[in-house]
C-alpha cells in the first residue's frame, strides 16, 4: 500500500524547498512604504562586485512587489537569482549584503550546464527500465517504467476494478466518465493517463505550461491528490524525495499563501490541483494562468458532485468556460447551449487535431446524471426541465464541458445501495439527549481510529470538550479552523492509533486516510450521497470497515428516505449494535459530569466574558453605567466577585478530580468478582455461570482494553471488535436490496 504517513502538505513544502534549492534562488523581504514601515532598499555601494551583480542578478520581471497572504501588505517579496542575501543588524539599523556566487563557480556550473544540460535533461537522456512481469497484471496498458515502478514500489500489484476499465479509453485520448464506490483508486484511474502522457513527451526546453487541471472540492483532497501522483512519479534511485522533473505537480487551494502558490505557477507547471474558489481568484489576477488554462490537454473534476454543492458553481462554471476553446460566452440560456452544441459538432472532425480530454470522477454521480452526460451531445435541449431550465445546476455545469468524444465513455462501477462491500454497516437508536453517552460507549468499546462526523461545527465544539474531559484523544476538523490547524489535525488523527476525529462533512469526500476503522455518524447525514462518502472514509482500497449510524426516534423518518432514495429496502436492514446497558449506565455517571464541568467551566468563561464587555463597551462609550447597577460585578478586583469566583473555581475543580476519580476505576462487569475477571467486550458472566446460576470460580487472564489512559479499564467483558460483536446480532438481518 501506499505509505501515506508523510503527509502531502508536507510533501508539497520539502518539494518547493527543494525547487528553491536547484534554481539558487534568495528573496528579499522588504517593508512597504503604504504601512508606514520603511523599505529596505540596499544602497549600491553594499554591493560588491558591481559587474558581477550586473552580470548575476536577473531581478525578474513578474517578480515584483509582491504581498504575503495574511500580512497586511506588510511584507513584500522580490526574488534574485544566483544572489543570496545577507542580513544584518548594525549600530546603523538592519543593513542587507549581496553575496554574489563565485565566478568560478558559475563557470563550473555553466560548463556543466552545457555539457550535461541541467538535472532534468540529465533525467530523460537516461533510458527508464521497468521488468515488467513483475507487473503482470498491468502490462496491457503499456505504462511508463517510471509509472511501473512506483507502482511495483507501492505494491500495487495489480489495477483496480475502475483502473482497468477506464485505462484503455483514457489511454487512447477518450474522455472519460468515471463513477466507482470510494476507496477503489479513481485518482490514479484519471492520473496514470495524465502522467503517462507527460512522462512520453519529449521536451525540448525546460519551459512548460500547464498541461492538466484537476479541480477538488476540498483543500485536503486537492493536496492528498497531489501527493499521490507525486508518489507515482519520485524517483527513488535518485536522491531521496527528488521528483522527476520532466513532470511538476502544483496545488493551488484556500488557506495557504497566494504568492508562493502564483510562484510555483509562474515557473511552470505541468498539473495543477486546485479547489475551485482560489483558482478563480488567481485566474482573475494571473493573464498568463488563464491562458495556460484556455490550451489544456486534460480537465479533471474530482467528485464535481460535491463543489457544485458547496456553493462553488460560479467559479467551476468560469474556470469550465476556459476550457470550452471555441467558444467565448456568458450566457446559459437556450442560445448559448444552441452554440455550444453548434461549436461540438464543428469540434467533432477535429478531434485528431486538438486532443483534449475531460475526465469525470465520483463515486456518487446520480444515474440520471450519467444519462444526460452521454445523450447531450445529440439532444442539449433535454437537459432542460419543462420550465426550461436546466434539470440541476451539475447538469447545466456538464453541458458546458467541451467533450471531445461524441460519446463519452461511461464507466458505472458503483456498487449497489451504495455500500462497499468491505463495509459493515450498523445503527443504534436511542434518544437525541443520550447520544453523548452511547457514543462515548462506543468509542471506549471499540478501540481505534474513529471519525464521528456531525452536522454542524457547533456540535463539534460541543463534543470536543466532552471528549477531552473523559481522556480521549479527540481532535475537531471543520471549515472555520485555519488551514494550517485542519492539516495538523488529521495529522495527528493519522499519526495516533486510538483517537478521535470529529469532523463536519469537509472531510467527508476523498480524505484517504490510512487505517479508519469505524465511520460514525452522529447525526444522519443530509443525503445518501454524503451517507456514501462518509462511509468511504473506511473500508477503503479493500480493507474492512465499520459505520454505525446513531438515529434518534425523530430521525427514523430520515433515514427510511435515505436507504429509499439507495433502492434499499428499510432501515431495519441496517443492523442494530448490541449495546451493554450495564456499562452504558456506568457510563451515563461520567458522561453527566464531564457535562457539569463543561457547564461550570463555560459558566464561569461567560460570566467574566459579560463583564469585560459591559466594561469595555461603557468606556468605549464614555458613559457612565446606571447608577443602579451594582457595579462591583464589574469590578474584577472586588472582594465580593473575586470570592464568587474563585468558588466557581472551585466548584469547577471539585468536580474535575470526581471525574478524575471515576475515570480512574475500572469499568466492571454486573455480578462480576474483580479476581475472576477477563476483558473486552461481550460480558462474560453468563459463561462463567453453572446450569444452577452459580459462578464458577475461573482464573482468566486480567486483561484490558485501553483506549486512553486511565479511562478505559473495562474488565469483565470479552474482548471483541465491533463487526464481530455485531454479526452475533445480525443473522436475521443479512442486507436486502429492493428489486
Ligand atoms: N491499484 C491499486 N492497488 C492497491 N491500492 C491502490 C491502487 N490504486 C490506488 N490504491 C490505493 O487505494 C487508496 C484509495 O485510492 P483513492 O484515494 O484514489 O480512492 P478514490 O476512489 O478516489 O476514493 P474516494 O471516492 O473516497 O475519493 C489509496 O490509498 C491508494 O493509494
Amino acid at each position: 500500500m501506499r505509505n501515506t504517513s508523510s503527509p502531502a502538505w508536507n510533501e508539497h513544502a520539502q518539494e518547493d524547498h527543494a525547487h528553491h534549492h536547484v534554481l539558487h534562488r534568495t528573496f528579499i523581504f522588504s517593508r512597504s512604504c503604504s504601512t508606514g514601515h520603511k523599505r529596505l532598499d540596499v544602497p549600491k555601494e553594499h554591493i560588491k562586485e558591481k559587474t558581477d551583480v550586473t552580470k548575476h542578478i536577473k531581478l525578474k520581471k513578474e517578480a515584483k512587489k509582491r504581498r504575503f497572504e495574511g500580512d497586511d501588505g506588510i511584507l513584500e517579496l522580490e526574488e534574485v537569482e544566483d544572489v543570496e542575501v545577507i542580513y544584518e543588524e548594525t549600530q546603523h539599523g538592519r543593513t542587507a549584503r549581496f553575496k554574489v556566487r563565485e565566478t568560478a563557480t558559475d563557470e563550473k556550473e555553466t560548463q556543466a550546464k552545457t555539457s550535461a544540460g541541467d538535472d532534468e535533461d540529465e533525467e530523460k537522456e537516461v533510458e527508464e527500465t521497468f521488468d515488467i512481469s513483475l507487473l503482470p497484471e498491468w502490462s496491457e496498458f503499456g505504462l511508463h517504467p517510471r509509472l511501473c515502478s512506483a507502482l511495483h514500489r507501492q505494491n500495487f500489484l495489480s489495477p483496480t476494478p475502475i483502473q482497468k476499465k477506464s485505462l484503455p479509453p483514457a489511454l487512447k485520448g477518450k474522455d472519460v466518465i468515471g463513477v466507482a464506490e470510494t476507496g477503489s483508486g479513481k485518482t490514479l484511474a484519471y492520473g496514470l493517463p495524465i502522467l503517462q502522457y507527460l512522462l512520453e513527451q519529449k521536451r525540448s526546453s525546460n519551459a512548460r505550461t500547464l498541461q492538466a487541471l484537476i479541480i477538488a472540492p476540498t483543500r485536503e483532497l486537492a493536496l492528498q491528490v497531489a501527493s499521490h501522483l507525486n508518489a507515482c512519479i519520485a524517483d527513488p534511485e535518485k536522491e531521496s524525495g527528488k521528483r522527476h522533473r520532466a513532470v511538476r505537480i502544483g496545488t493551488i487551494v484556500g488557506g495557504m499563501a497566494v504568492q508562493k502558490q502564483l510562484r510555483v505557477v509562474e515557473r511552470g507547471v505541468d498539473i495543477l490541483v486546485a479547489t475551485p474558489g482560489r483558482l478563480w481568484e488567481l485566474i482573475e489576477e494571473n493573464d498568463s494562468l488563464s491562458q495556460q488554462i484556455k490550451s489544456l490537454r486534460f480537465l479533471v473534476l474530482d467528485e464535481a458532485d460535491r463543489m457544485i454543492e458547496t456553493g462553488h458553481f460560479v467559479e467551476l462554471d468560469n474556470i469550465v468556460r476556459l476550457t470550452t476553446r471555441q467558444m467565448r460566452t456568458t450566457q446559459t440560456d437556450e442560445a448559448s447551449l444552441t452554440e455550444i452544441e453548434g461549436v461540438r459538432e464543428d469540434n467533432e472532425g477535429k478531434q485528431q487535431d486538438d486532443p483534449f480530454q475531460t475526465f469525470i470522477f465520483s463515486a456518487t454521480l446520480s444515474r440520471d446524471l450519467q444519462q444526460n452526460l452521454k445523450r447531450r451531445k445529440r439532444t442539449p435541449s433535454k437537459l432542460k426541465s419543462k420550465g426550461g431550465k436546466p434539470i440541476s445546476t451539475l447538469d447545466e455545469l456538464v453541458s458546458k464541458l467541451d467533450f471531445r468524444d461524441p460519446e463519452p465513455e461511461m464507466i458505472d462501477l458503483s456498487p449497489k445501495g451504495g455500500v462497499v462491500s468491505t463495509l459493515q454497516e450498523s445503527q443504534v437508536e436511542c434518544l437525541s439527549a443520550d447520544k453523548d453517552v452511547y457514543l462515548y460507549y462506543f468509542l471506549l468499546r471499540y478501540p481505534g481510529r474513529s471519525l464521528v462526523f456531525v452536522s454542524s461545527i457547533d456540535g463539534i465544539r460541543r463534543l470536543l470538550p466532552l471528549c477531552e474531559l473523559l481522556q480521549l484523544h479527540a481532535y475537531p476538523l471543520h471549515s472555520q479552523l485555519q488551514q494550517r490547524q485542519r492539516l495538523k489535525n488529521l495529522d495527528r488523527f493519522k499519526s495516533t492509533p486510538n483517537s478521535i476525529l470529529i469532523a463536519t462533512d469537509v472531510a467527508a469526500r476523498g480524505l484517504d486516510i490510512p487505517s479508519v476503522d469505524h465511520v460514525i455518524h452522529y447525526q444522519i447525514p443530509r443525503s445518501a450521497d454524503v451517507y456514501i462518502h462518509r462511509n468511504g472514509r473506511t473500508a477503503r482500497a479493500s480493507r474492512s470497515g465499520f459505520s454505525l449510524i446513531m438515529c434518534a426516534p425523530d430521525e427514523r423518518r430520515i433515514l427510511r428516505a435515505l436507504l429509499a432514495s439507495l433502492d434499499r429496502v428499510g432501515e431495519n436492514e441496517i443492523p442494530h449494535m448490541p449495546i451493554e446497558l450495564d456499562l452504558l449506565d456506568n457510563l451515563k455517571e461520567r458522561v453527566q459530569l464531564a457535562k457539569r464541568i463543561d457547564a461550570a467551566t463555560h459558566k464561569v468563561k461567560k460570566e467574566k466574558h459579560e463583564r469585560n464587555w459591559l466594561k469595555q463597551a461603557a468606556e468605549a462609550m464614555e458613559i457612565e453605567l446606571d447608577s443602579d447597577l451594582d457595579v462591583s460585578i464589574l469590578d474584577e478586583d472586588a472582594p465580593s466577585k473575586r470570592r464568587n469566583e474563585s468558588k466557581e473555581k472551585q466548584q469547577v475543580q471539585a468536580l474535575k478530580t470526581e471525574l478524575k476519580d471515576l475515570l480512574s476505576r475500572p469499568l466492571v462487569a454486573k455480578g462480576v468478582i474483580k479476581k475472576y475477571i477477563t476483558s473486552g467486550a461481550r460480558s462474560v458472566v453468563p459463561e462463567l455461570l453453572n446450569s444452577n446460576g452459580v459462578l464458577i470460580f475461573l482464573f482468566i487472564a486480567y486483561n484490558v482494553v485501553l483506549t486512553g489512559a486511565g479511562a478505559d479499564k473495562i474488565l469483565g467483558y470479552k474482548r471483541g471488535d465491533a463487526r464481530s460483536d455485531l454479526m452475533g446480532v445480525k443473522s436475521s438481518t443479512e442486507r436486502n436490496f429492493a428489486k
